[in-house]
């Protein structure tokens, strides 16, 4: 692995820069590149950057390299056929970061976060800031200790900020290892962030929540927007359907490699299902269902039952539309660009009753979504089995 030794790193993060050298040089003979790749080369030149290995020394920049190669890089490769000529083979002998390796960095930056009182805000902007002991705080404004920010002490050693999605995704890691305390924390500054965000012109498509979809959501939509397409559909209640396996088009098959990442799930059909898009017609609704399907149902699947799903809110609507969970009692808005996750079942795969949810008539408007459900064979070792069967 990559996390375990800084000197990995360090030599990860040169590989990584001679990647970018040959992608400009390519850029400026002319080669035509995948617009991640034009965008990771424009961060590249970002002052926070700094020198690459150094930058690996700050616990941001370690992961935030791991993270672009695991996700941007694996993506660039896929959209680029012709990436051997353009990075030479050699460079691509090297291997790649893991699933496990992020996690790995995720999780040291948790456990870096809660030993030194990490400032969650700072850690997010790339520096590193250590907060008062709550016993060293004082009321006597002399006495007071101030936090003390390390990334200043050296120069080179501030790092990119992390992106809303990294947030989710610590998040994520935190939630799984059982870390409630700061899964929690990462997930309300998730939605702080995406709260306060105000989409300005020129932003990604999907930049509000999950930023690091980019701008797939127009081009995901499209392939049912046509009314010959819609022709294929089948009209359930009030809701018009229809299916988008990953071959369609590159563009779904990275939202599904995306579901992956944030996940830390299987994807690939039929372990994912492919990406059913709904379009709700004239007070379209969806009555209160479990995605969890029936054990008669499930028995005749390969892939067996349906363990989480991953919701996505592809339009705007005037007015209703939420999606609530009638046991949970939450509604959640539809928010165009975001997304909504839920467990279907325990690791132990029994139905979870607060996941029963339905689909609220559209008042005013027309309601875009596309869901993602992922299933139990093929997530065996992602979602193991807890250490007793309430878990
Ligand atoms: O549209 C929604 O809000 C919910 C859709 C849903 O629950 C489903 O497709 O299973
Ligand atoms: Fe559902």
């Amino acid at each position: 692995d990559f996390y375990s030794a800084t000197f990995r790193l360090e030599n990860l993060a040169k590989v990584e820069q001679r990647m970018v050298e040959s992608s400009r040089r390519y850029i400026q003979q002319g080669g035509e590149v995948p617009s991640a790749l034009q965008s990771l080369c424009d961060s590249m030149s970002h002052p926070g950057y700094g020198a690459p290995g150094r930058m690996v020394h700050s616990p941001v920049g370690a992961y935030l390299l791991l993270r672009r190669f695991h996700r941007d890089w694996a993506d660039i490769m896929e959209e680029l056929p012709n990436h051997a000529d353009v990075f030479g083979q050699a460079e691509l002998e090297h291997s790649f970061p893991s699933a496990a390796d992020l996690e790995g960095s995720a999780l040291a930056l948790l456990r870096l976060q809660g030993v030194y009182n990490l400032d969650l805000r700072s850690l997010t902007e790339g520096e590193v800031v250590m907060n008062c002991e709550r016993s060293q705080t004082s009321t006597d404004d002399s006495e007071r200790c101030q936090p003390v920010n390390l990334s200043r002490l050296t120069g080179q050693l501030t790092s990119l900020p992390l992106g809303v999605s990294d947030v989710f995704y610590i998040g994520n890691v935190a939630h799984k290892r059982g870390e409630f305390y700061y899964s929690a924390i990462w997930f309300n500054l998730t939605l702080t962030l995406v709260t306060q965000r105000t989409p300005s012109e020129g932003d990604p498509e999907l930049l509000q929540v999950l930023e690091a979809l980019g701008d797939s959501y127009s081009e995901v939509r499209t392939p049912c927007s046509s009314e010959e397409d819609l022709k294929q559909f089948v009209l359930v209640r009030n809701v018009v359907t229809g299916w988008l396996p990953d071959e369609e088009d590159p563009v779904v098959a990275k939202l599904s490699r995306r579901v992956a990442h944030i996940t830390g799930l299987n994807t690939t059909f039929p372990t994912g299902d492919n990406f059913q898009v709904l379009n709700y017609g004239l007070g379209g609704q969806y009555e209160p269902h479990y995605d969890h399907l029936d054990d008669e149902v499930s028995r005749t699947l390969v892939q067996a039952n349906r363990i989480l799903t991953f919701l996505f809110y592809l339009s705007e609507v005037d007015a209703g539309g939420a999606t609530v969970f009638t046991v949970a009692n939450i509604a959640v808005p539809v928010v165009k660009n975001s997304a909504v996750m839920f467990e279907n079942t325990n690791k132990a795969l029994v139905r979870s009753g607060g996941s029963v949810h339905a689909g609220c008539p559209v008042l005013i408007g027309s309601k875009w979504v596309t869901n993602k459900w992922i299933h139990e064979v093929g997530n065996e070792l992602q979602r193991p089995c807890g250490l007793t069967p309430e878990e």
